[in-house]
């Protein structure tokens, strides 16, 4: 994540790319890698294809029109590739991107004294756009729609709002809980993509395309294999991807084969289904501490010792979305599936199908 004042200009130029790229393949510092490991253009960027598709429409018909596109929210569990599209759609305009987070952006005036920086046309990309505090949101809806901002100066009763003309510019918004976003923010956005996870198909792309810029060779068993236990997100592909090249590396013949992925993933806690070490240990509280749930989520993660957000954002969509947990209206349950899979015998008066997802995002449901 990037902080305030971490500005990357995405010319799209090749030169930097390649740079980048060579960087990557050596570095083992996670941003670095990160940074090489991404498409650089929507034409290269695999999976996601309604998102892309619409995105690549709003993109080129703004160009088309030699407007500014209108503002993008991006919403999704992490590591699908938010960041990723913010990037390419500043490099699709061929315009630069600023690069800033909510949680960077606590008052008002941090907000302001960046927008009033932007050239026109500019990228503004928050991330995180959800941890933004209230007065910064309300003052970014003006913006948003009127290119403008109100600045006050002095304190109490004497205190004057200066309007501040801002040039055009377009903000591409990030979250994993499009739930906590305000309405008048969200309807602010003209485009709103939503990630979801990826398919082993289009993992098995990444895969390759990773493979390739790192320099590892791969043969298609390796590379099914971390595809498959993957958790349907690229970021965690291709980790996984360097974690069995340091194996092939140090144990093996240096090539990412079906071996070297078996042994790796099994010494880095990725089971058979690709859940890691706090899902299984969510499942685990779920099923012997609990007895099944239904939990509320904040003694669910007290039990695993980790944050609710964490819990929330991380392990649960995939666990949904794979049928090992359900949501129901008093909190987290374990499914069957769940069950089966810590090798326990579920309880006889579980129903035999799970039904439930009752909410449309993280965040609606208490606990
Ligand atoms: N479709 C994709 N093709 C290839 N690589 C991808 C794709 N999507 C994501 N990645 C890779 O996964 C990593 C994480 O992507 P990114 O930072 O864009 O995710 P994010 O959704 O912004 O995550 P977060 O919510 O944590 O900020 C990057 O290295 C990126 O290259």
């Amino acid at each position: 994540m990037s902080e305030l004042g971490d500005d990357r200009y995405a010319d799209g130029s090749l030169d930097a790319t390649a740079r980048i790229v060579d960087a990557g393949a050596d570095s083992d510092d996670e941003r670095v890698v990160e940074a090489a490991l991404r498409p650089k253009r929507l034409s290269e960027f695999p999976g996601q294809t309604r998102v892309r598709d619409q995105l690549g429409l709003v993109l080129e018909a703004a160009r088309r029109r030699g407007s500014v596109p209108d503002h993008i929210l991006l919403s999704g569990p992490p590591g699908l590739g938010k960041t990723t599209l913010a990037l390419i759609v500043a490099a699709e305009l061929e315009r630069p991107i600023r690069i800033t987070s909510g949680p960077a952006i606590q008052h008002a005036g941090d907000l302001a004294a960046v927008l009033s920086s932007l050239d026109e046309g500019e990228v503004l990309f928050l991330d995180e756009i959800h941890r933004m505090s209230r007065a910064a949101e309300e003052m970014l809806y003006l913006a948003m729609e009127d290119f403008r901002v109100d600045v006050i100066v002095g304190k109490g009763p004497g205190a004057t709002a200066i309007p501040l003309e801002l040039s055009p510019f377009t903000v591409v918004g990030a979250t994993t809980r499009s739930g906590l976003l305000p309405a008048p923010l969200r309807d602010r956005f003209g485009f709103t993509g939503h990630l979801d996870y990826y398919d082993a198909s289009d993992l098995t792309t990444i895969l390759r395309r990773s493979a390739g810029l790192l320099g590892v060779h791969a043969d298609e068993a390796g590379i099914t294999e971390i595809a498959g236990r993957s958790r349907g997100t690229p970021r965690i592909a291709n980790r996984l991807l360097r974690r069995v090249r340091d194996w092939a590396q140090v144990h093996g013949m240096g090539s990412v084969d079906l071996e070297a992925a078996h042994q790796a993933l099994r010494l880095f806690d990725v089971d058979d289904a690709g859940l890691d070490r706090l899902d299984r240990a969510v499942l685990d509280a779920l099923c012997r501490r609990f007895g099944g749930g239904p939990v509320g989520l904040s003694t669910l993660a007290i039990a695993v010792g980790e944050e609710s957000d964490t819990v929330e954002t991380v392990a649960e969509p995939y666990l949904v979305r794979e049928g090992f947990m359900v949501r129901t209206p008093r909190g987290r349950a374990a499914s069957r599936k769940a069950w089966t899979h810590l090798g326990l015998s579920p309880p006889r008066d579980l129903p035999t199908q799970d039904v439930l997802p009752l909410s449309d995002g993280p965040g609606r449901l208490g606990g």
